[in-house]
């Protein structure tokens, strides 16, 4: 039988995509040079802590879903670049991740999954002192905690840690096609330094006297020239003080003066401010389909 008139085409094109497949190994191969020179610098200031840069990771995930934009599928990109980021962190020093999966959000560990790719290391905890006890002995790396409410009071545990802090340092899902169900959202928390990615997110702590109700502490920051977001509140009912956790737009440092603002302004209700972190405001849902 003839072979079909377009067999030599079909040929010509499959050798281009078997070019290309070899070209894009060669860059995958030079990109992870290039970390490992990356790496060899941040050795001093790593000092055995996680190599991953949530930040950095952030700008190259909203670029490149840009730059991808209409020419291929984003979703399925930005899946691609986060077993790539993970396999790059990976290969600068081993990790493994605690994941809390709350029983109404088994989606979670799905989340988890996806951002920190297959091949990583996780061990699924039933609490978060659990998986902050893991970071705490050295076994975890990292934790993926469910979003701070009424039940996940895991980061009250935050205010505590004196030395090699552990920080807020991402929101997962950072993209989110639309696949995973609404609601599930988690943390990452790690002895990390937050780094800016140009549009983040702050979680701040505020320790007050304890009949400063939730309205009457938006008002006062409000009052300070901030506008926060409520996340969570504890009563610490042994040194009759409350906590609240807060978001605010941008990227405040630990010593933020606007911190320092809101302590001035309310002195009499507001005992301290606490940065527990950040993170980069994770892309729209449904984006990069
Ligand atoms: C290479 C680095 O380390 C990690 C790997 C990255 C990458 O592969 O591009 C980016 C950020 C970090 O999570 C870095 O810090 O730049």
């Amino acid at each position: 039988m003839a072979p079909p008139p377009d067999h030599e085409e079909l040929e010509n094109l499959r050798r281009e995509v078997d070019r290309l497949d070899a070209a894009m190994v060669d860059l995958l191969a030079e990109r992870m040079r290039v970390v490992q020179a990356i790496a060899r610098i941040k050795q001093a200031a790593t000092n055995g802590r996680p190599a991953i840069r949530p930040g950095r990771e952030a700008v190259i995930l909203r670029r490149l879903a840009e730059r991808a934009a209409g020419r291929f599928p984003t979703a399925a990109l930005l899946r691609m670049w986060r077993e790539l980021l993970a396999a790059t962190t990976r290969a600068q020093a081993p990790f493994t991740v605690a994941v809390q999966v709350p029983p109404d959000q088994p989606a979670l560990w799905d989340v988890a999954r996806d951002h920190f790719g297959s091949l990583t290391p996780m061990l699924r905890t039933e609490s978060g002192s659990q998986a902050l006890r893991l970071l705490a002995e050295d076994v975890s790396r990292l934790a993926v905690l469910p979003l701070p409410g009424e039940e996940h009071g895991w980061w009250i545990s935050l205010l505590d840690t004196s030395v090699l802090p552990l920080r807020i340092v991402a929101r997962l899902p950072f993209s989110n096609p639309g696949t995973y169900p609404e609601g599930v959202d988690g943390f990452v928390v790690g002895a990390i330094e937050p780094e800016p990615s140009g549009d983040d997110v702050s979680l701040i702590a505020v320790e007050t006297v304890e009949d400063v109700s939730r309205a009457r502490l938006l008002e006062l920051l409000g009052a300070a020239g901030q506008a926060p977001r409520w996340l969570a509140g504890r009563r610490r009912s042994e040194a009759g003080h409350a906590l609240h956790l807060l978001e605010l737009d941008g990227f405040p440092m630990p010593h933020d003066p606007r911190l320092d603002h809101v302590l001035a302004h309310a002195r009499e209700h507001v005992l301290r401010c606490v940065w527990l972190g950040g993170y980069a405001r994770p892309l729209p849902v449904g984006e990069g389909v």
